[in-house]
This record gives C-alpha cells, sequence and structure tokens, in this order.
C-alpha cells in the first residue's frame, strides 16, 4: 500500500483507539478525514446537530456522532491507482447460508401472498476469514475500486469498524433544496446499461420511489399536493458489477433550515432497505432474518454542515463588492455494500427486495453477486 501521510494518519488515529471517519463522495476526487480528537461517544439525537452521523436501520437504536466541532479536518487529493490487485469477480458464496437465505425469502413471499404486507428487504450477513492487519488498506481499494460510490470507513472503539461503497443517496440538502433518490431493481452488468427490466423489478422499484413521494408530501408539504416535486422517470445505473434501477426526487423546501427530523423519519427506512407498509416490514425483518443489522441498511453522512461561499457582484468602482452566501448542507448516504471488519473477520451484508412475484432462488444469487462487491477488496 502507498504510504501516503493522509493514510498514515488514519492509521495513527486507528491504533490509538480513537474515533475517525474518512470518506469519499461519488464523482468526486477529495478524501475527506474527520480525526475526533478524544474517544468520547456522542450520539445524534433530533438531527439538529453538526458532524458526521452513523445511524442504525433501527432507529430505536442510537445513531452515533462526530461532532464537526470537536474532529481534525484532514484532506487528500485522490488519484486513481491502475495497479491496484483485486480479485475477479467470482460467484461464489458461503453455502450454509443458502438453504436458510431461500426460506427466509420463501417465508416472505407467503407473508405477502397472505396481505402481511407489499414488499420486504430480506438480507443475509456472510462471515470471512481475512489476513488483512489493515482495515485502513482495504478503504484504500474500496477507494480505487468504486469511483461512482460513497466510500467511506467509519471507526468508534466502542462501536467498531465499517466500511462501505454504497450507490445510494438517502438526503442531499443544500440550503432549501432537498434531492434523494429511489434505487432497487437488480441485475448484473455485462458490458451495456441499455438493458431491459421485468416489470417485477420496475413495480418493486416504484414501490419505492411512491412511498418517497407520499412521504415527503406529509413531512414538508403538510400533505398539500402543491408542493413543488421534481420526479425523474426511472434510469438504468451501473453500481460496480451490477445494475440498477434508479428515479431522482428533488423538491424545494417551503424554507432553508427546515427541520431535518420529520423528514428523516418519514423516510428510514425506505422500501429500499425495509419494505411497505414499513412497521409491518421492520417487523418481520427483525423477527426472522436471524441476525442484527446493527448499521446496514442505515444511513451515514455530513450533517448540517456549513457552507459558505463568495459571491461578486461584478459591478465596478464598488468596493468590497464581494459578499458572502452561506447555507447549510446535509449528504447522506444508505448504507449499502458494506461491512464491519472484526478481529481478523469481515462481515458482508447483502439483501434484496421481495414481492409477491419473486423467486428465492434468484433472490439467493442476487446476495450472492452483492457479496462480490465486497469480496473483490478483501484479497
Ligand atoms: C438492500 C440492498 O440493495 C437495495 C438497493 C438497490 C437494489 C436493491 C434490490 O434490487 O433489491 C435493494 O433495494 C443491498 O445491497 O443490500
Amino acid at each position: 500500500m502507498i504510504l501516503n501521510h493522509f493514510f498514515e494518519q488514519l492509521k495513527t488515529q486507528f491504533h490509538q483507539k480513537l474515533p475517525f471517519v474518512a470518506y469519499k463522495k461519488p464523482e468526486t476526487s477529495i478524501i475527506k478525514g474527520w480525526l475526533q480528537k478524544d474517544d468520547a461517544i456522542h450520539y445524534c439525537t433530533d438531527f439538529t446537530e453538526s458532524g458526521f452521523v452513523f445511524a442504525p436501520f433501527d432507529s430505536n437504536h442510537s445513531s452515533f456522532l462526530i461532532p464537526f466541532g470537536n474532529a481534525t479536518h484532514i484532506t487528500h487529493s485522490f488519484v486513481k491507482l491502475d495497479n491496484m490487485k483485486l480479485s475477479d469477480y467470482i460467484s461464489n458464496s458461503d453455502s450454509s447460508q443458502k438453504d436458510f437465505h431461500i426460506n427466509l425469502v420463501k417465508k416472505g413471499i407467503d407473508a405477502i401472498q397472505q396481505n402481511a404486507f407489499k414488499k420486504v428487504v430480506l438480507s443475509r450477513c456472510e462471515v470471512v476469514e481475512t489476513n488483512e492487519q489493515d482495515p485502513i488498506s482495504i478503504f484504500e481499494k474500496l477507494l480505487n475500486t468504486y469511483a461512482t460510490a460513497f466510500v467511506y470507513c467509519w471507526y468508534h472503539p466502542e462501536v467498531g469498524l465499517w466500511l462501505g461503497a454504497t450507490p445510494e443517496t438517502f438526503l442531499n440538502i443544500r440550503g432549501n433544496r432537498l434531492k434523494t433518490m429511489a434505487l432497487a431493481g437488480t441485475q448484473a452488468y455485462k458490458g451495456s446499461t441499455d438493458v431491459f427490466w421485468k416489470d417485477k423489478e420496475r413495480e418493486e422499484q416504484q414501490i419505492v420511489t411512491d412511498f418517497i413521494v407520499d412521504q415527503l408530501q406529509e413531512a414538508v408539504g403538510n400533505g398539500s399536493s402543491h408542493l413543488q416535486m421534481e420526479v425523474s422517470a426511472q434510469h438504468t445505473i451501473k453500481a460496480g458489477n451490477l445494475l440498477h434501477l434508479k428515479t431522482d426526487i428533488m423538491l424545494q423546501l417551503a424554507q432553508a433550515g427546515t427541520g431535518l427530523k420529520p423528514i428523516i423519519t418519514a423516510l428510514h427506512p425506505t422500501p429500499a432497505v425495509c419494505g411497505l407498509p414499513k412497521e409491518k416490514a421492520k417487523t418481520f425483518i427483525i423477527a426472522h432474518e436471524g441476525y442484527s443489522r446493527e448499521f446496514y441498511a442505515g444511513f451515514l453522512g455530513e450533517l448540517n454542515l456549513k457552507e459558505t461561499k463568495s459571491r461578486n457582484t461584478n459591478r465596478r468602482n464598488v468596493e468590497n463588492n464581494a459578499y458572502r452566501v452561506s447555507k447549510t448542507t446535509s449528504d447522506l448516504y444508505v448504507n449499502l455494500r458494506c461491512m464491519q471488519f472484526k478481529n481478523n473477520k469481515v462481515y458482508m451484508y447483502v439483501g434484496g427486495g421481495i414481492t409477491k412475484d419473486s423467486d428465492a432462488v434468484s433472490e439467493w444469487e442476487e446476495t450472492v453477486q452483492k457479496s462480490q462487491i465486497i469480496k473483490r477488496v478483501l484479497l
């Protein structure tokens, strides 16, 4: 691995058992690092805090925060390495989980057929041994492999070390402009993004879009149908070895600084990671998956940061004609394609959306394909 001051600082922080997060946003070339100055645990209680949030799937559990003001901020320009050694995408997986997962999916389909809910996202946690003593080098491999993902490494000595490369934005808020996405439906990438999607996948994804639009109407539009919302058509995106269906959703909030809590409570967890109706699907997941998702399918990212830009009025002969515009921004991502690194073992989390038309064996295979995104960097 490259000996570089930025990554060395992360390693020192990790060896000193001090909390940190390092991340790169999709399609950008800056890696940011936040090194917490002490080992205190900070919680995010009402999403008015300013910092980096790490929130679990189940909102009844605690969300953690690295407060902006309690961290040293470092950055590094990312340059892709061409000679990074990665394993190929190969379709194998811990087959001891196969029967359990296929049975789990069958139970989900049965529950849908009995009208318990319309959609449920069912997942599993696969454990692999690793000789890698240095998780920061796994982070470097993720950065070099997934340019279009939000790639991160998050650590707190009391909580653990998580890494991931997620294709899914949860919320992006800049001033009074809110952007989000509905992402669902999966097929293997075979050289082209111009592919055919079955009705089953289109419906599975449409459930997510409809949920997000309805929940936003409720949370920020007081149920009013006049809320200005832009909803794109479904389109295909590539994420590693996979393709997904995506819809972009954008709206102007009535005023900048609208509280984030009602929006987050309304949306999280969306049917891209939980199901519909939300509470019934969540109860099923917790009762039947047989493990705790912890932070998989939670969300993470920058919360309520101040962005200040200088603007020039361009008027001649006017002194001090530059003025500063300040906006509050939040950039949150859904924690997918992620892993937890613990005692020379890697715990990988993968799931998929189940509807009445799902086939249990294909759903197992989909989780195997998703696990490759992580396994590739674990050589
Ligand atoms: C729940 C996961 O993916 C979600 C995001 C995109 C496509 C999905 C799907 O096709 O089921 C899932 O909704 C996961 O990767 O563990």
